[in-house]
């Protein structure tokens, strides 16, 4: 189905080299949050390759500093997603935090999603962790 266009719609190939870290994106709009969620529209589109996820978070100065976090803990955008990207925003520390159209609060990450068909055994192949986690391997 061809998508009407509303808003910026981007596709984002993919430049064969690696990326050193994640892109920052830009508030459409001025805006607030705190510690209810907010829902706000990113102002554009985009098409995420196939066979990719793009991830999208606080850039880690907002989330450091003002609490800033996203209420689903990291928005998961699908390649075959076409709506507007949209961010659930909270601050943690029940503080109001504010941002200007133009600013840069979030980033996103797009990385390879690998399809698995999870197929039923009666065991899983030995490994040095086994069973342990959360904390298992100790403090340093
Ligand atoms: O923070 C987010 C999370 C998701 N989405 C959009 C893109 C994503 O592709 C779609 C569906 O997200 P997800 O699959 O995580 O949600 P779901 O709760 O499993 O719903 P669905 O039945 O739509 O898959 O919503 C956003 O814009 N922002």
């Amino acid at each position: 189905m061809k998508m009407k266009k509303r808003h910026p719609n981007f596709i984002l190939p993919t430049r064969g080299s690696e990326a050193a870290g994640g892109l920052d994106l830009y508030m459409p709009e001025a805006g607030e949050c705190d510690d209810r969620t907010t829902k706000v529209g990113l102002g554009f589109s985009a098409a995420v390759p196939k066979g990719n996820v793009a991830l999208l978070l606080p850039r880690s100065g907002t989330g450091a500093k003002f609490g800033l976090e996203l209420n689903n803990t990291c928005g998961v955008i699908d390649a075959d997603y076409r709506g507007e990207w949209i961010a659930n925003l909270r601050t943690k520390n029940g503080e109001r935090f504010s941002w200007d159209a133009g600013e840069r609060v979030l980033q996103m990450v797009v990385v390879p999603a690998v399809y698995v068909t999870p197929e039923l055994v009666d065991e899983l192949d030995d490994t040095e962790r086994g069973e342990g986690g959360f904390g298992d391997s100790g403090r340093y």
